[in-house]
């Protein structure tokens, strides 16, 4: 079959002639220029005004609507008054804590409130001093600078050899500049390990108490002085303590000093078998111990018990490299008055190693002010972890003793 079969149509030629002009015409009309759009137009809001039903005049008072405006500014103004502004405040600072309880001292004593007069006395500035910014420590954190060595007054006890004289004419502010330099470009022999630095354990094989968590965490990160009734476990704490600073600077050394041999062993034992600190590391050092044979622990050992006067014989003698010790533990604490072995270690490290941990225990740090902040200048302590028997955390530790007559069986 051809395709021409299906094409083959008999149309007739008028007809066929005019599709074509309807055809000519409507091309005709397409290349001419298209008429201009009109731009779309907005809906306009219909006109209420359209409806003549409604009556939209408004008959509202003219001075009405001033009063109206009047109010509105008078308001505005008020609460822009009122916005809280930066600065200082200047109503009194009311010294009462969170739950509108007076503030009390370490000791329980009220701390008296100053009037405000007295307290505006000091100029705003005075009381927002920033202290100086603190270098970061190993652990990449913003340590505030809490202490500064003292330099002159160890000079006074004789163990550090004389800095070389200054230059005419420098003054006190720049001696000082100088040691905080020295301070400050101490390079640690010690470095720690990063990934074990970034998590500290506390172990769990004893049932955790919150008051022992809480304050081994403080410890682990500020010198401090914890100050707990006898028996609540501070051996447990210094271990705990040890054990995450024995983890984290493998090639530093750990020193628990106590006055006593009994109390020296009784760490040793806590610390081995309660925190898991390898015994192989650790070593009790006491006067006994010929200092030959210290020296040669001091190289081989990580973990040193000893009494303070032993301590102190090594570092003079320099079997103890003051920069190895990244952790000081002293025990029974309210003994470092005066001149006792426990400042002069103390004394001794800080200006050989500022950088080292310290941790300072006691059951008794006296019962005034005076008496701790002679521990805390004593040992450089920049924070205080004190409990006593009234401390609510304490309380399901510690038991009533109540006197009872038995009768014979
Ligand atoms: N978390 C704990 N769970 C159970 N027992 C604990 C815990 N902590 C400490 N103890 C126990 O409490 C007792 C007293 O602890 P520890 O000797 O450490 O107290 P202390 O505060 O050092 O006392 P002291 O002031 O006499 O030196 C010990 O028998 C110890 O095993």
């Amino acid at each position: 079959m051809s395709s021409d079969y299906f094409f083959d149509d008999d149309f007739d030629d008028a007809a066929l002639a005019e599709v074509e002009a309807i055809e000519t015409a409507a091309l005709q009309q397409a290349k001419a220029p298209a008429p201009p759009v009109p731009a779309p137009r907005r809906p306009q809001p219909q006109s209420l005004k359209s409806d003549s039903s409604i009556d939209m005049t408004f008959d509202i008072d003219e001075s009405e609507l001033a009063k109206l405006d009047d109010f509105v500014a008078q308001q505005y103004n008020e609460k822009v008054l009122q916005a809280p502004q930066a600065g200082p405040s200047s109503r009194p600072m009311n010294r009462t804590t969170s739950s509108n309880m007076l503030q009390t001292t370490l000791f329980g004593d009220i701390i008296p409130t100053q009037s405000a007069a007295s307290k505006l006395k000091s100029p705003p500035s005075a009381a927002m001093q920033r202290t100086k910014s603190a270098t970061r420590n190993i652990f990449g954190q913003q340590a505030p600078k809490t202490k500064i060595w003292d330099h002159t007054a160890f000079a006074q006890s004789g163990n550090k050899p004389k800095k070389g004289a200054k230059g005419k004419g420098k003054g006190k502010a720049s001696a000082k500049d100088d040691d905080d330099e020295e301070e400050d470009s101490i390079e640690l022999p010690v470095v720690p390990d990063l990934l074990e630095a970034k998590h500290w354990i506390f172990p769990t094989n004893r049932a955790k108490r919150d008051y022992q968590y809480n304050i081994v965490k403080n410890c682990l990160f500020d010198n401090t002085l914890v100050a707990l009734p006898t028996g609540l476990g501070k051996t447990f704490v210094a271990g705990v303590v040890m054990l995450n600073y024995y983890r984290w600077f493998p090639e530093g050394k750990i020193v628990f000093v106590a006055p006593t041999k009994p109390l020296v062993a009784q760490q040793i034992v806590a610390s081995h078998d309660t925190c898991g600190i390898p015994g192989y590391d650790g070593v009790e050092l006491t006067g006994q111990v010929k200092s030959a044979t210290r020296a040669r622990f001091w190289q081989e050992k990580r973990v040193f018990y000893m009494t303070p006067q032993t301590m102190e014989s090594d570092l003079a003698s320099g079997a103890c490299d003051p920069l190895d010790v990244v952790l000081l533990v002293i025990d029974e604490a309210h003994h470092a008055t005066g001149d006792y072995s426990y400042n002069k270690i103390v004394r001794f490290m800080m200006a050989k190693n500022p950088h080292f941990r310290l941790l300072a225990l006691t059951a008794t740090p006296g019962n005034n002010p005076d008496s701790v902040q002679r521990l805390v200048d004593g040992l450089h302590i920049s924070k205080i972890e004190i409990r006593n028997e009234n401390s609510l955390d304490l309380k399901p530790y510690i038991f009533e003793k109540v006197d009872k007559f038995l009768p014979d069986v």
